[in-house]
């Protein structure tokens, strides 16, 4: 099997699977989610003209005045009448503008003496001054969020100013997280010979984050039948398997027959990027399964390329890929082969320094780095000062 190409592995990954069903949640529980349909406005915003400072309700064409001042309009409430000429009201920010009035004088700019009150200042720009017409925001029906958005905190409040207090989101995929081999023990476990901590099932589980339900299987040993009914069981509840280690050619890389052995079909295997060769795809059931490097760097890099977009497609993502922007690079670097590169890349302002040792067992470096040096296949060298694309890191 020849090395595929990155993108031609990501749309495969992505096409194993359609978005999962959607759920109606409280907005509360939304953020971070999708939104499985367009949210339309229930409501006008503002739904009446309302006062954007704290001042004077008044007609434009009665300045300087005098006026009488015949009441007051605050947030929630109203003067409860039209204003007749010659009359103002005391009003605040964001209350209703009483019908007659058509521009807010400011308080710094008034002087009042009991009811009677004068402009003492510039006054409003013109009619409509200090106001907010009804609807300027949004009107009702216009769509607020697209389909297949993220809920960010910013929409979470354009939907909760729209008059929803549910939304229709994508459901969280589930994911079972399965590291192999013989070598591995769980982290802080006392560690006999050439045994290791087990480090790649805490650092997906936190870079999945709130982005999918993790079930962390624990490890397993590279046993063919084991591993095999491992995925027989993870397949049973899980939208994702998540397997780390095994993937590759040696004698004890058993995730390929493994799989086969359990009943999935294997879509990929072997992918051209560096680190994350060994990368497999397939599926199991209602299940797909993601083969993940064992080694530690590859692991987080094929996470980042793989894992985190697949998790957004399932869960309703529109815009599932990550986007890489454009940096000068602080040191020059050498062509590329027939694998992309993915370099482990420190930020100092818009420039990047990929150090030496980019040793996809190298866990201090992936910790200090900022984000991912992005290198097609066959670039030549670059210099200092190129321009190249950097992947910031989730
Ligand atoms: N003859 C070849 N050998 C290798 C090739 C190849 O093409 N031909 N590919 C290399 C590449 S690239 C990678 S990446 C590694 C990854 O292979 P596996 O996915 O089979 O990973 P393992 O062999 O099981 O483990 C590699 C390394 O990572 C450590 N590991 C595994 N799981 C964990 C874990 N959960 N936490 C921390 N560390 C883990 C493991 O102990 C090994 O040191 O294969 C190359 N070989
Ligand atoms: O590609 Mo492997 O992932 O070099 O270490």
């Amino acid at each position: 099997m020849s090395l595929l190409p990155v993108a031609e592995a990501q749309a495969r990954l992505l096409a194993l699977a359609p978005p999962l069903a959607a759920e109606t949640v409280a907005l509360g529980l939304a953020a971070g989610r999708y939104a499985a349909a367009p949210v339309l406005a229930r409501r006008d915003q503002p739904a009446a003209a309302l006062s954007a400072m704290d001042g004077y309700a008044i007609r434009y064409a009665e300045r300087p005045g005098p006026w009488r001042v015949v009441g007051e309009s605050a947030a929630g409430g109203g003067l409860g009448r039209p204003l007749a000429p010659g009359e103002a009201a005391r009003i605040f920010t964001g209350a209703p503008v009483p019908e007659g009035a058509d521009c807010v004088l400011i308080q710094e700019e008034a002087a009042r003496e009991g009811t009677r009150l004068v402009m003492a200042g510039e006054g409003p720009r013109g009619p409509g001054g200090n106001i907010r017409p009804r609807a300027t925001d949004f009107a009702e029906g216009r769509v607020l969020i697209e389909a297949g958005a993220r809920i960010e905190a910013r929409r979470l409040a354009l939907a909760a100013i729209g008059g929803h207090g549910t939304l229709s989101v994508g459901r969280l995929p589930r994911l079972a997280l399965i590291a192999t081999g013989d070598e591995l023990v769980p982290p802080g476990a006392p560690l006999a010979g050439a045994q290791l901590p087990a480090s790649n099932s805490p650092m997906l589980t936190a870079l999945i984050g709130p982005r999918a339900i993790v079930a962390d299987r624990g490890i397993i040993p590279d046993d063919l039948a084991q591993i095999a009914q491992a995925f027989r069981e993870a397949a049973r509840e899980a939208d994702v398997i998540v397997t780390t280690g095994g993937a590759s050619v040696g004698d004890h890389d058993l995730i390929r027959p493994a799989l086969t052995e359990a009943g999935a079909t294997l879509d990929f295997w072997r992918v051209a990027m560096r680190p994350g060769k060994p990368l497999l795809a397939g599926r199991l059931g209602g299940a797909v399964v993601l083969g993940l490097p064992g080694n530690p760097v590859s692991a987080y890099v094929t996470a980042t390329l793989f894992l985190l977009p697949l998790l957004a497609h399932l869960a309703g993502s529109a815009h599932p890929w990550p986007r890489p922007r454009t940096v000068r690079l602080g040191a020059a670097l050498p062509a590329t082969g027939v694998r992309a590169d993915y370099l482990r890349a420190r930020l100092e302002g818009d420039t990047a320094f990929a150090p030496d040792g980019q040793d996809s067992a190298a866990l201090l470096a992936l910790a200090a780095a900022d984000g991912l040096i992005v290198r097609p296949p066959h670039a030549p060298s670059a210099a200092i000062g190129d321009s190249a694309a950097l992947l910031d890191f989730a």
